[in-house]
């Protein structure tokens, strides 16, 4: 299979999160088919949804010689070696990591909608990839992340190591 590039989001707002999220990072890279290209800085940023924990957020960009689908079906499994488990929509987790893109692919199915649908309007998502993806091309808005970033309110987002 050829590589393609894809974007990740990390998120956790339960346990010890700087540890958490440099620990699903590993896990990624030793993953037979990714290799981690880039990572963003962490930002703790205010949460969405119900009352919960701030969350320590971030990005990341690796090249993947999986498809779509054996890619999330990694993500979900590294979400578990954390002991995630879903409580409710938005709620609290120890690691939560979204398939973000994958090059110019659109996926829509019942398990795997990518571009994330939800990415477009979340400070905490486009402000790290910013960093890392300025340029990329959303090929569902046809916006650069640049572009949606200048779009949405970003207080709230903090970067918390540089
Ligand atoms: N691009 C994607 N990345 C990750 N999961 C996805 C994606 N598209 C669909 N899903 C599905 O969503 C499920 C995960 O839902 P989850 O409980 O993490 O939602 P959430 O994190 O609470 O909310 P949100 O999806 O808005 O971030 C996965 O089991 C997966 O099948
Ligand atoms: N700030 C922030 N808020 C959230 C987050 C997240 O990663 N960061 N994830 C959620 C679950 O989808 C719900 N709310």
């Amino acid at each position: 299979m050829t590589s393609a590039i894809a974007a990740i989001a990390l998120g956790s707002n339960l346990g010890d999160s700087p540890r958490i999220l440099a620990a699903a990072i590993a896990h990624l890279d030793a993953t037979p088919g990714i290799s981690v290209q880039q990572t963003s800085r962490w930002y703790q940023t205010a949460p969405i949804g119900p009352p919960q924990p701030d969350y320590l957020n971030g990005c990341a960009l690796v090249q993947v010689q999986l498809t779509p689908h054996q890619l999330l079906a990694r993500l979900l499994e590294i979400e578990n070696l954390f002991g995630r488990i879903r409580w409710e929509r938005w709620g609290p987790r120890t690691l939560d990591l979204d398939l973000l893109f994958y090059d110019k692919t659109i996926v829509a199915t019942p398990t795997l909608e990518v571009p994330h649908p939800r990415m477009r309007e979340r400070a905490f998502v486009l402000v790290p990839l910013a960093e890392i993806a300025p340029d990329w091309v959303d090929p569902v808005s046809g916006e650069a992340i640049g572009q949606l970033l200048q779009r949405i309110d970003i207080r709230g987002v903090q970067t918390l190591y540089n």
